[in-house]
């Protein structure tokens, strides 16, 4: 009943004294602000939030936000003032006048570059494998989306941020680009051949590091105060890497990659690394006299997540002072930055999300891409003939390696770990992302050697399970036991692959053939899968999971082309 749902809803609101939020009134309409702060006050409004949902009450909170306005912004805003939030009548009519259904202005757009069957597929000869790659190059023309604001006219928002070009989305309710999944996408659009489609995904981020100085988390007004971990650099290196090996482009076409990279592109990756320095870098003494900086994530927000409002309310609902509500949203916003939202990983008592306490940490992935980062500026500037950024940017690698190894380096677990700057204290708990400085050929400290830290830390669960899970605490959240993740596999593989082929094709095997069981009983591929039950789907989470599925299509695309026939084992 809508009165009742009203009066809790309210109830909850009061008692957690929510931090000033979008607007509470609407403020008069000024006609120079743009479209992207109009979105901005309507997304972030809670009034807005609250109607919505008390008419929609089983729905996916996204869906809330992810509805642009079907009559000019100003209009919208008279609407809901004057709404009388206890008239169920009154708000479903608002609803139909006002709002378009989820999603309408994220269409369909074509691919340029997209073949029935790409040149790779010719490399294989298991007719079963080839009718499965088709199928999965098949998913490409269904992700491929473009915001179309000829559906928005005369002042009507969306919370959809405007992009140059078409984009790749992971899929289900993921209908706008994100950051991270991008890299794997990538990976797999390039097996593919895709060039214009890869190029097209960089310059969109291209566009977003001129215009915010950062790449947000996704293409979403809501997502504006976070980021993901920062792939960008890598996602331009393969593709550079891709374009001058290949046999097909022409001299000048080569030329025109090479003056894009080291132009637009690298001075992107000097900017954002700047943001990540300026914005999420700790000081940490490492002797007497010397200290480093080292990376942390940490959201802009100490609000709830307007894609995730009810969710978020409903986990501080037993915090007594705004301060901890406060804190509590920000640790909350800065794990959806990390990627890995939500994981045991970032509370202090695993089953506790309450205890959440992502922006303490120094987490070692992200110091890892960071380093990776730092190479790749260093060599491309040195390409571009800036010597000088070069030696700088050797120098910052050689000194976050030294501190990675220094700093985050957990004796006790014989392996690096995030590490709490605020306790002095190493996280318990062993993540795949605890190798992850592996993946970026960083040696570990002690004379230890990489094929130890395997050994040591992943063989059984390589024997056990149909992939290698993120995690090994069994909590509801997504990130944790028995979920297996793409991008995961990928890191993974592709390092044991460098000194172990036979493990690594085992490794790809277990993986490729859940995905390949899931596809023959559903025709679909998921964002995660089980570790227990080849084929069967991930689940757990504040969402249910999805299809389509950008990073786990783009993983195994990679894997076929890495171990072509042999990946099949029928
Ligand atoms: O709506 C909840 C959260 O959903 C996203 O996170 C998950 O999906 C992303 C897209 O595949 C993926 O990048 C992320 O690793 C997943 O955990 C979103 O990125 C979060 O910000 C959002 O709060």
């Amino acid at each position: 009943n809508v009165n009742v749902l009203f009066n809790e809803l309210k109830k909850l609101q009061l008692k957690i004294q929510l931090p000033t939020f979008g607007a509470k009134q609407p403020k008069p309409i000024d006609n120079k602000q743009n479209a992207l702060q109009l979105a901005q006050q309507l997304y972030f409004n809670e009034k807005f939030l609250r109607v919505v949902k008390l008419a929609n009450q089983n729905v996916d909170s996204k869906s809330i936000v992810d509805r642009a306005t079907k009559r000019p912004v100003e209009q919208v805003f008279r609407a809901l003032h004057a709404l009388d939030e206890t008239n169920l009548g009154q708000i479903e009519k608002f609803i139909d006048d006002y709002l378009h259904e989820p999603g309408v202005e994220i269409v369909a757009a074509k691919l340029t570059d997209w073949s029935e069957e790409p040149a790779f597929v010719r490399s294989l000869h298991n007719q079963q494998l080839i009718a499965f790659a088709k199928s999965l190059n098949n998913q490409w023309v269904d992700l491929y989306k473009q915001f179309d604001s000829r559906l928005l006219p005369n002042n009507c928002v969306s919370s959809h941020l405007p992009m140059k070009y078409p984009f790749v989305v992971p899929g289900g309710r993921f209908i706008e680009i994100y950051y991270w999944d991008t890299y794997w996408t990538i990976e797999g659009l390039l097996v593919c051949g895709m060039l214009q489609t890869v190029r097209h995904s960089i310059e969109n981020f291209v566009e977003f590091i001129k215009k915010f100085g950062f790449i947000p988390n996704g293409s979403r007004v809501y997502y504006l105060n976070r980021s993901q971990p920062p792939y960008f650099s890598q996602m331009v290196m393969r593709y550079y890497d891709f374009c001058m090996q290949s046999t097909e482009l022409s001299k000048e076409q080569k030329d025109e990659v090479r003056k894009f990279v080291l132009g637009e592109a690298l001075e992107c990756m000097l900017k954002e690394h700047q943001f990540w320095m300026k914005n999420r870098s700790v000081d940490v003494r490492i002797s007497d006299r010397r200290c480093c900086k080292l990376n942390v994530f940490r959201a802009n927000t100490t609000g709830p997540r307007p894609e995730s409002y009810f969710e978020d309310l409903h986990t501080a609902k037993h915090m007594d002072s705004s301060e901890q509500k406060e804190k509590l949203y920000l640790d909350i916003a800065t794990a959806a930055e990390s990627g890995i939202d939500f994981s045991s990983r970032w509370f202090k008592d695993p089953m506790n999300m309450n205890t959440i306490q992502t922006s303490d940490l120094i987490p070692v992935d992200l110091n890892a891409v960071m380093y990776k980062t730092e190479l790749i500026i260093s060599d491309l500037s040195r390409l571009s003939g800036d010597l000088e950024t070069a030696r700088k940017f050797k120098m910052c690698s050689l000194k976050r390696k030294f501190a990675i190894n220094k700093v985050l380096w957990s004796a006790d677990m014989n392996c690096w770990a995030d590490f709490n700057f605020r306790t002095n204290q190493f996280t318990d708990h062993f993540y795949v992302s605890n190798l992850s400085p592996l993946w970026f050929d960083i040696k570990p400290p002690n004379n230890l050697k990489e094929t130890d830290l395997i050994e040591l830390h992943l063989t059984s669960s390589i024997d056990s399970y149909h992939g290698v899970p993120y995690s090994f605490i069994k909590s509801s959240q997504q990130w944790d036991f028995p979920n297996i993740w793409a991008p995961n596999q990928h890191n993974l593989i592709e390092f044991i692959h460098k000194f172990d082929h036979e493990l690594a094709l085992k490794l790809a095997r277990k993986f490729f053939s859940s995905i390949y069981k899931g596809w023959e009983s559903s025709r679909a591929f998921y964002e995660k899968y089980n570790a227990h039950t080849p084929g069967e789907r991930g689940h757990g989470g504040e969402y249910q999971v999805q299809s389509g599925f950008g990073w786990t299509n783009g993983v195994i695309f990679k894997l076929i082309e890495l171990f072509k026939d042999d990946i099949f084992e029928y």
